[in-house]
């Protein structure tokens, strides 16, 4: 059997692209989703926790900017099952060389592409296709408190979201812009 998976490095430390090989014949396909020992490398001492699955009708709807602030930081690993999205990857960490730069991908269900977003990243995405379904995998519980954002249009950074932006749910939208002055989060 050959490799079922591969993992592309981004400019962003940490931010990699996981591209999964399906097998097909003449039923249709097999895709194997998520294997602790092919991705290893990437997760480390880490485990998933948690899995959560979201849909969203409208094209050129976003959610975003999302993180969870330390100790509940978290990495994150995004798939799309139904339609098509432009997928954000976004630096805050501390001293990051690559700090508030961000890395895009679309994803859909037949590039079965994956991106892992870090601890310290934020995520978010725009709706390319109506009904756009996607899979979280995630390190970390969901933990209100620590949960965090940035307004997906802060001019800071500067996201060239593919389409104009619509259906902002009203915390996506209430977000804090920053200033100049941000320095990042710490883990
Ligand atoms: C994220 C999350 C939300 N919720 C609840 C809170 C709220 O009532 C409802 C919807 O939550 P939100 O509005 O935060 O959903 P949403 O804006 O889709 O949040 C998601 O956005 C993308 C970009 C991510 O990266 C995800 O990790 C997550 O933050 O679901 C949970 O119960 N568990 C969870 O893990």
């Amino acid at each position: 059997m050959g490799e079922r998976l591969t993992i592309r490095q981004t400019p962003i430390q940490g931010v990699s692209v996981i591209e999964t090989i399906a097998v097909k014949d003449h039923r249709g396909s097999f895709a194997r989703l998520f294997c602790a020992d092919d991705l290893a490398t990437v997760l480390g001492e880490r485990r998933i926790v948690q899995i959560n699955h979201s849909q969203t009708r409208e094209v050129g709807a976003v959610r975003g900017m999302h993180f969870q602030h330390s100790p509940h930081a978290e990495m994150k690993m995004v798939r799309c099952l139904r339609g098509r999205v432009f997928d954000v990857a976004l630096d805050l960490r501390k001293n990051s060389p690559t700090f508030l730069q961000w890395h895009a991908e679309e994803l859909d269900p037949y590039t079965t592409r994956m991106l892992v977003i870090p601890e310290g990243c934020a995520h978010g995405f725009q709706v390319l296709q109506e009904e756009s379904e996607m899979l979280y995998l995630h390190t970390q519980f969901y933990q209100p408190e620590s949960e965090a954002g940035l307004r997906p249009t802060d001019p800071v950074l500067d996201i060239k979201w593919p389409l104009p932006l619509k259906d902002l749910s009203d915390k996506d939208n209430s977000h804090p812009l920053i200033l100049s002055t941000y320095t990042g989060v710490s883990l």
